[in-house]
């Protein structure tokens, strides 16, 4: 197979500082020119030099057509090509392989790019698949299917470095991978509880498998692995914790091996840990590999990115080999085949059969059931049977463990914004009720006042100057009283913004938790909770409503009895009496209103929740009917194998009997000829013996 030595090609990218950084004072003290990265801290400065350097102010889109297209041409032709963001944490390694909507990163930019290269070659037929994993302290997660079956790392003849178990997802557009890449960093984040240190020491390793044949043509196609490599913090190995930083440290040490010209020759210790077994190919292996130097130019990160440098400088001492890839499956199938007769073989003939054959025999049958899942037929075969069980696993595992995590956390940012309100309506409810104790006792004195003025009026010792002063405190006193509540009411109409906000934000935290309800307990709990929050917030409305009625009817009661006493308005008792009935009339009429309208508002949040719960129910059951759907082909699978392994015991059977019949009948014609011959020697004998003239004896004569 051709193949081409290639020096790792290595890149660096300094980000620029953030307003935060910025904000806080921070310094930058890297510098790039030429192809070199200077930095300079305490008078001292530092350089390194690459392949290709690029400042804080170029682009994402920048970077990848200077530095990434090469790679994805390579890749067109059947090489294998790795791209590593490589970096200290917060150098900008995500930014870069992700990016965010304005600056799109490598990743979607190299697969919406191999999209659009696949649709200019329509001359060719293409199968893409993609996977996602994550290796945080040497646990793998498939991002895109979240199951728990164990993944292993193997080699295989035909595969090279994989993981056994991963899902591998057939993909037709740009667009269907971008989903994908979008749902694995979605699903990266919610499984982490905290995302900083979470970032800083997990792997994200995207990988994208293309293979291509010529339509119409015998000939062998190509195939090649794009893999794509967002990897945990270069400087977190100085951590004590063995396990924690295994990672990052095993990344640096096969950099080291490959590449520090003090240790050529020695061991490359690929299987410390899993990332680097994973990347085996990628440094030192069959792969075109470009290392993208993620640098922060903060002054207080100055040795983290010098460390990171000194890495780099080895990983530019590494050669890897190249080769063309052809999918040459059918070919390999073959042969793997013909070992495993060969071998079967020798292990049937030795009467020892040797340990190390039965070992290779197994592992070759092993390989052999991998390379059948290669061909295009079984891979969307298994796509599709991944992607079965992806929804099932995200419905049901994924979304509850995301559900667990956020009502842990909970909406944050919600939640401070609740607490602000509540305190604000604690202090405005203080005032309230000093105010209203205020206007309690300006409301005792007034009765006090307009009774004291209808007995005077009674005892018909009536004084103008008296009744005039008494009327102008009455009046003085009723306007201060007016005042005060007048107060009251701007201060319940606050509280009652108050309420609303809370309430606003109430629905923003229920819907937040709506999108995350994912278990029926978990669903039927949180629900619950708001039915009673609802209930205890409508019962507080309508007591407050009953008590501002209480205290408007006190007021117009009042109104009503000092013009029954100045005799303005009504000429009879009953007349005021009437009026004042009205008013109690009235006053009962807003309470029932209210308790209307809450029961109203009670009665849609009812509805609107079984509807829910209908929705749900029908997705659960949709859920089950996939899950059930699958028990019975697993089933159907297991019937049919034990069926053809009948079969194949009953074809057995029928060959042995009827190789035991043709043996007894060749042993039976052998028998009849030897009978024949015996019989025909006999006679010869028989003829010797007449002629010697002796005599046969009596068993003989006949
Ligand atoms: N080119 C850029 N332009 C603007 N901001 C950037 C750029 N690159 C990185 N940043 C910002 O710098 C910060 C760190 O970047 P990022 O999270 O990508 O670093 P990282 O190396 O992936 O960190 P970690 O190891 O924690 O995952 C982020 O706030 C990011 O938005």
């Amino acid at each position: 197979m051709p193949s081409e030595s290639f020096g790792v090609k290595l890149v660096a990218k300094c980000r620029p500082l953030t307003s935060d950084e910025e904000d806080t004072g921070g310094n930058s003290v890297v510098s790039v020119s030429g192809d070199k990265v200077k930095v300079n801290c305490a008078g001292k400065e530092s350089s390194f030099s690459f392949d290709g350097v690029f400042g804080p102010e170029k682009s994402n889109r920048h970077v990848y057509e200077q530095a990434v297209t090469p790679l994805l041409q390579k890749a067109l032709d059947g090489n294998n090509v790795s791209i590593l963001a490589f970096g200290a944490t917060g150098g900008g390694k995500s930014h870069i392989m992700t990016g965010s909507e304005a600056d799109p990163g490598v990743i979607p930019l190299m697969t919406q790019n191999l999209f659009r290269h696949i649709q200019e070659r329509s001359n060719k037929e293409f199968m893409v698949t993609v996977s996602h994993v994550e290796i945080l302290d040497e646990n793998m997660t498939d991002l895109l299917n979240p199951h728990t079956r164990s993944m292993k790392i193997r080699q295989h003849p035909h595969k090279g470095i994989f993981i056994d178990g991963l899902s591998e997802l057939v993909v037709h557009t740009g667009d269907d991978i971008a989903l994908l890449y979008d749902q694995g960093t979605r699903a990266r984040k919610l499984g982490s509880s905290d995302i900083k240190t979470h970032a800083a020491r997990a792997n994200a390793i995207f990988i994208v498998c293309v293979e291509q044949k010529e339509r119409q043509s015998s000939k062998v196609g190509l195939r090649s692995t794009i893999l794509l490599a967002d990897l945990a913090g270069c400087e977190a190995q100085s951590s004590a914790d063995p396990n924690i930083n295994a990672g990052a440290r095993g990344v640096l040490n096969i950099i080291s091996a490959l590449g520090d010209g003090k240790r050529k020759g020695g061991h490359i210790p690929y299987r410390d840990s899993k990332v680097s077994r994973v990347l085996q190919d990628s440094l030192g292996g069959n792969s075109a590999t470009l290392i993208i130097a993620a640098l922060s130019p903060l002054d207080k990160s100055y040795q983290d990115t010098l460390t990171c440098l000194q890495y780099c400088s080895f990983a530019k001492n590494i050669k890897n080999t190249v080769q063309l890839n052809l999918d040459d499956t059918q070919d390999v199938i073959s042969e793997m085949r013909q070992d495993i007769a060969r071998l079967r073989d020798k292990i049937a003939a030795a009467a020892q059969p040797e340990r190390d054959d039965v070992a290779k025999m197994e592992a070759l049958i092993q390989d052999l059931e991998i390379a059948k899942k290669q061909t295009w037929a079984e891979k969307e075969k298994q796509s599709a049977k991944f992607e079965d069980e992806r929804k099932i696993n995200l419905a049901n595992k994924g979304i509850l463990e995301w559900v667990m995590d956020s009502m842990k956390k909970g909406n944050r940012e919600v939640q401070e914004q609740m607490m602000l309100l509540q305190k604000e309506k604690d202090q405005l409810t203080d005032k309230y009720k000093e105010k209203r104790k205020v206007v309690e006792s300006m409301k005792e004195e007034l009765q006090k006042k307009i009774s004291e003025y209808a007995k005077f009026t009674e005892s018909g010792k009536k004084s103008e100057s008296e009744t005039k002063s008494r009327v102008t405190a009455i009046h003085e006193l009723k306007e201060r009283l007016k005042k005060e509540t007048e107060g009251l009411k701007q201060l319940k109409e606050q509280l009652f913004a108050v309420q609303q906000k809370q309430q606003q934000r109430r629905e923003d935290a229920r819907a937040h938790t709506n999108a995350v309800k994912g278990s029926a307990e978990l669903r039927q709990k949180v629900e619950k909770e708001e039915r009673l929050q609802m209930e205890l917030e409508h019962k507080a409305m309508v007591e407050e409503e009953l008590e501002k009625s209480r205290l408007e009817l006190d007021s117009e009661k009042t109104e009503i009895q000092l013009q029954a006493a100045e005799g303005r308005k009504y000429s009879t008792k009953e007349g005021a009496d009437l009026q004042i009935q009205v008013a109690e009339m009235k006053a009962d009429k807003s309470v029932v209103t209210l308790k209307l309208q809450t029961l109203e508002k009670e009665k849609q949040h009812l509805a609107s929740e079984l509807e829910e719960v209908y929705t749900f129910h029908k997705e659960e059951l949709e859920v089950q009917q996939l899950q059930h759907y699958q028990t019975f082909r697993s089933y159907r699978e297991i019937f049919e194998e034990q069926k053809a392994a009948i079969d194949q015991r009953y074809r057995q059977l029928l060959e042995d009997s009827i190789q035991d019949a043709v043996y007894l009948s060749s042993r039976n014609n052998d028998l009849t000829e030897e009978n024949q011959h015996l019989k025909h020697q006999i006679a010869q004998l028989k003829d010797v013996i007449t002629k010697l003239g002796g005599k046969l004896p009596e068993t003989m004569s006949s």
